[in-house]
């Protein structure tokens, strides 16, 4: 498009240079105004409790707030129980209606206490940019509360509207909005760098947050890409994410969550393994399902079945893709049933199992027909799953495989190096390619597979794209040089389990590295830092979240419940200010007791990279973006005034005509 044509296109929005001018001076004041808080966090894994009092507390970020603005004011114990209100309303409301003596009076300086903490965390932004975020019918009193000034009058139209506030009995929905409210004020971005799937048993109430959320960023965990392919239609995604899933007991969210019927696998895997206990195949997790509480027997043998269903079309897939060079995973073909053993690697291992009744030595890979007809109804589930395709759709609106981000670099896996620090050539989908350029084709490759398959026949086959990146060697989401899945069930000796990482992973102790990969993606290294998350960081055993000298950090602590007994703590986060970034160390979250307390631990926040100057919009991407649209709109005043566009007045607005 010519400039003058998108300059015409422009003053059909601002049609004259006084429209013009008004939003020149909106976009200055916005680009005059602190930057920002952006939020990391990744590997959730499925664990939205904690996750969402990770958001919520934003880092400490809220604590920091009350002892700032209360801390003269009001007891420690009484801050505590503010924060408490401002993590979880819901709950903490229901505490106090139970134990306060006048809950009104209670919930009339709770109001009081919150409008304070509101107004200090919207002090970053314009007051329209708070009204949008403000909720939809409580918005209106808070934008009075907030916006009130002190004088004596104002006091006591403030008293009025919190009386009346109480005498309509809707004290307690203001008070959770302002909570939440809060919470979206406190962090203006969020980044979750991959693994939102798997173990834990909520990833879908996470992504129904996440998408409710303004102002989200994603980058694609292996965990993810899996989740992503079998929405395609992908045997060996669909066969993993519904094995890991069955041996993490997670039939609500499976059943409930994403409407997937199990019932195939359950009545199936109840005929063929009915006698064979299965105990290799226990549920990791026994916590009981709300709505599906499935017997811990029935659980093991339909992991059975599916895991022996997801090595069989995944070595179907091997076997008919000789390009991803994975022959060595074929195992199936490896066992001799007659002698009880395994041949993995040119070792002979005793096989743990030798119940496989549906394996055919003559043809291994090949499924049963009871197997075949599991798979078709998985299949069906999940492309015909309207929350689960939703969802999905989210990833790749929000997301990709890595993303630079006001000078920073964020990617969940690591990218492919040889021994020797140089970036490796990798061929995947037929083309070779290393560094920043790799992850170009392959973020580009994964949307053509799912929005522009060549045909939607085509589309379940092309997403062997997403099952090499779940577990290839030479994925950047994997970076490990074999997933041991079938030696973890089948064979005792652990030597066979260990899976070992590339070398990616230690090259990054080296701050060379780590600058020569800002500079391949185009960001400055004086300047950014890489945000990696996928490989958990074993405090107890002394490794440190901080590589490359500060300029790569490793935010996997743990959030996985599944991973703490690894890491020692539970989880990073990282937060990125006007002032600083910082690095939050958690422990773990202690879920709502029974008897209704609840423990909140502060975490440890160590300060990696403080900034010169106070960082503003006009130093972000965005602002970037903001002062060329300034750019556009002086020029449109240039043309309005040379009249290569003529400017047009309301015919009786409240704007008199030039003319
Ligand atoms: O411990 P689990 O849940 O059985 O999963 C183990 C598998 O998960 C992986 O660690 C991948 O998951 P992460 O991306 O969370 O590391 C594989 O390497 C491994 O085979
Ligand atoms: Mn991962």
């Amino acid at each position: 498009m010519s400039n003058n044509k998108y300059l015409e296109m422009l003053a059909q929005k601002y049609p004259n240079h006084r429209s013009v001018n008004a939003e020149i001076v909106n976009l200055r004041a916005i680009l005059a105004l602190p930057k920002g808080t952006e939020y990391f966090l990744s590997d959730l894994h499925g664990e939205y409790d904690a996750f969402q009092y990770f958001v919520r507390s934003a880092s400490g970020t809220i604590k920091m707030k009350i002892d700032e603005n209360f801390g003269a004011i009001l007891s420690a114990t009484d801050r505590e129980q503010l924060a408490a209100l401002i993590y979880d309303p819901i709950n903490e409301l229901k505490r106090r209606e139970a134990n306060e003596a006048d809950f009104n009076a209670w919930c009339s300086s709770a109001i009081y206490r919150l409008i304070i903490i509101c107004r200090a965390v919207s002090n970053k932004y314009t007051r329209s940019k708070v009204r949008r975020i403000l909720p939809d019918n409580t918005g209106y009193i808070m934008d009075e509360l907030m916006f009130a000034d002190d004088d004596d009058n104002r006091q006591k139209y403030y008293q009025e509207i919190i009386d009346s506030v109480i005498e309509f009995k809707i004290a307690k929905t203001l008070i959770t909005e302002i909570a939440n409210t809060i919470s979206e004020l406190a962090v203006d971005h969020l980044h979750i760098i991959g693994d939102i799937f798997d173990r834990g048993p909520k990833p879908h109430r996470i992504m129904d947050f996440l998408m409710s959320r303004r102002s989200v960023d994603i980058q694609w965990g292996n965990h993810d890409v899996v989740w992503m392919g079998a929405a395609c239609g992908n045997r060996p995604c669909i066969a993993n994410i519904i094995r890991m899933n069955v041996s993490y007991n997670n039939f609500d969210m499976l059943e409930y969550g994403y409407g997937i019927n199990l019932r195939p696998l359950a009545t199936r895997a109840q005929q063929i393994y009915g006698d064979d206990p299965c105990t290799g195949f226990m549920p990791h997790v026994l916590e009981k399902n709300r709505f599906d509480p499935i017997p811990e027997e029935l659980a093991a043998k339909m992991h059975k079945m599916i895991a022996i269903i997801q090595f069989k079309v995944e070595g179907q897939t091997i076997m008919n893709h000789p390009e991803f060079k994975l022959d060595h995973r074929l195992m199936l073909d490896k066992i001799n049933l007659d002698e009880g053993t395994v041949n993995c690697y040119g070792e002979v291992y005793p096989i743990k199992d030798t119940n496989l009744p549906t394996i055919d030595p003559a043809d291994p890979y090949k499924l049963s027909p009871e197997e075949e007809e599991v798979m078709v109804a998985l299949e069906a589930s999940i492309t015909n799953s309207k929350k689960l395709q939703e969802h999905i759709n989210f990833l790749y609106t929000h997301g990709a495989l890595f993303t630079t981000y006001n000078g920073n670099l964020l990617f969940h896996g690591c990218i492919p190096f040889t021994e020797d620090g140089d970036f490796m050539e990798v061929t995947i989908a037929g083309k070779t390619n290393h560094g920043a350029g790799l992850m170009r084709q392959l973020d580009q490759e994964l949307r053509e597979v799912y929005f522009n398959p060549r045909c939607e026949l085509d589309k379940a086959d092309a997403a062997n794209l997403m099952w090499y990146l779940w577990l290839g060697p030479d994925s950047p989401l994997f970076g490990k040089d074999k997933m041991t899945t079938f030696e973890r069930l089948f064979i005792a000796d652990k030597s066979t389990h260990k899976e070992h990482t590339v070398p990616y992973y230690k090259l990054i102790k080296n701050k060379d590295i780590c600058i020569k990969i800002i500079r391949d993606f185009d960001l400055d290294p004086s300047k950014g830092i890489i945000l990696n998350g996928h490989v958990p960081v074993k405090i107890k055993d002394g490794e440190s979240p901080i590589k490359g000298e500060g300029k790569l950090i490793v935010i996997d602590g743990g959030i996985s419940k599944a991973y703490q007994k690894t890491t020692g703590i539970a989880g990073y986060t990282f937060i990125f200010n006007s002032w600083f970034m910082a690095l939050s160390e958690h422990e773990p979250y202690h879920p709502l007791q029974p008897d209704g307390t609840q423990e909140f631990n502060n975490p440890n926040i160590v300060t990696t990279h403080t900034l010169p100057a106070r960082m503003l919009i006009i130093d972000t991407d965005i602002g970037k973006v903001l002062q060329s649209q300034i750019d556009d709109l002086q020029q449109l005043n240039a043309e309005f005034r040379k009249g290569t566009i003529k400017e047009v007045y309301p015919k009786r607005g409240k704007y008199y005509s030039k003319n």
